[in-house]
């Protein structure tokens, strides 16, 4: 089913693209620790990817690489075909990847709306000069950002919130405002750092639900971190799995799942 050039087409019937990041040998090191050891994977265009592994395994790392957080010390990141130079985290947002926070990372005093309103800060070209002295250009982007919020506010069920500061909603809705505000990007790839982490069963699949739609509905590319297996093989349609640093699997998530090398880790088998 897999073709390392063309793509593929998953078992529901979506097409996978062709690979739009490609992470090669990183490594990365915070002094005498070595987070990643020298691993290569890749993303398609369309793809639900998951990034897994045992506590301390290096995901986070490796998604704080993916979002530029950290420049690893070996290794490349290719993006869209072209070598990515070591960039800040505000680049690689403008390149159109997005993030949420396993903290979330919201203004509690602000609104559902202006929280939203934030993601949309890459499509403000308008700026604060132009908004002083040429009004009618950022009126037009004012409703052209409201019209794409709006769309979004619909789409995961939260007009009943709209207004409601942020810091005044249940854990499982604030998740959800901080997904809206990284679609509110309209991002090309969307990583998602432990969605479901702190839920309830009904919350995750809610949010599981809303994962699949925004791939489905927008082709969101998504690479995501999450602790709970039973979601992350429902969901994705590749698995990197971590270990130490290393990268002891990757493949669809019953490839994974048959993986001596990956149960072991799962059942803190010790090894070399
Ligand atoms: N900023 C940092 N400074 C020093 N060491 C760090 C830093 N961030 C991560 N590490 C170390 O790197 C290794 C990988 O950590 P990382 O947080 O990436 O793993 P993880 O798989 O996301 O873990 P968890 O599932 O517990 O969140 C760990 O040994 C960790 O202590």
């Amino acid at each position: 089913m897999l073709d390392a050039s063309e793509g593929y087409t998953t078992e529901d019937g979506r097409k996978i693209g062709g690979v739009v990041m490609e992470m090669k040998h990183i490594t990365l090191r915070f002094g005498g620790v070595v987070a990643i050891k020298d691993i290569s994977f890749d993303i398609r265009e369309g793809e639900i990817r998951a990034i897994i592994g045992p506590n301390g395994a290096g995901k986070s790392s490796m998604l704080n690489v993916i979002s530029g957080f950290y420049n690893p010390q070996e290794g490349q990141v290719f993006y869209k075909g072209e070598l990515r130079p070591p960039m800040k985290p505000y680049q690689v947002a403008r390149q159109g990847i997005a993030r949420t926070f396993q903290n979330i990372a919201l203004f509690d005093g602000m609104s559902v709306l202006d929280n939203i309103m934030t993601g949309r800060i890459r499509q403000m070209d308008a700026g604060l000069f132009a908004q002083a002295l040429w009004k009618g250009k950022a009126e037009k982007e004012e409703v052209v950002n409201r019209e794409a919020v709006e769309k979004i506010i619909d789409f995961l069920e939260i007009q009943h919130i709209r207004k409601t500061p942020v810091g005044r909603l249940p854990y499982g809705l604030k998740k959800r405002v901080e997904l809206a505000r990284a679609l509110a990007a309209e991002p090309s790839i969307l990583l998602l750092d432990e969605p479901m982490a702190g839920m309830n069963v009904e919350e995750k699949e809610d949010m599981s639900r809303f994962i699949l739609d925004v791939n489905d509905e927008f082709g969101t590319t998504i690479a995501l971190i999450e602790h709970d297996m039973g979601v992350v093989m429902d969901l994705s349609d590749r698995v990197v799995v971590m270990d130490y640093g290393k990268k002891i699997g990757d493949g669809t998530p019953d490839d994974v799942r048959n993986n001596q090398a990956v149960i072991d880790a799962y059942l803190g088998v010790a090894h070399d």
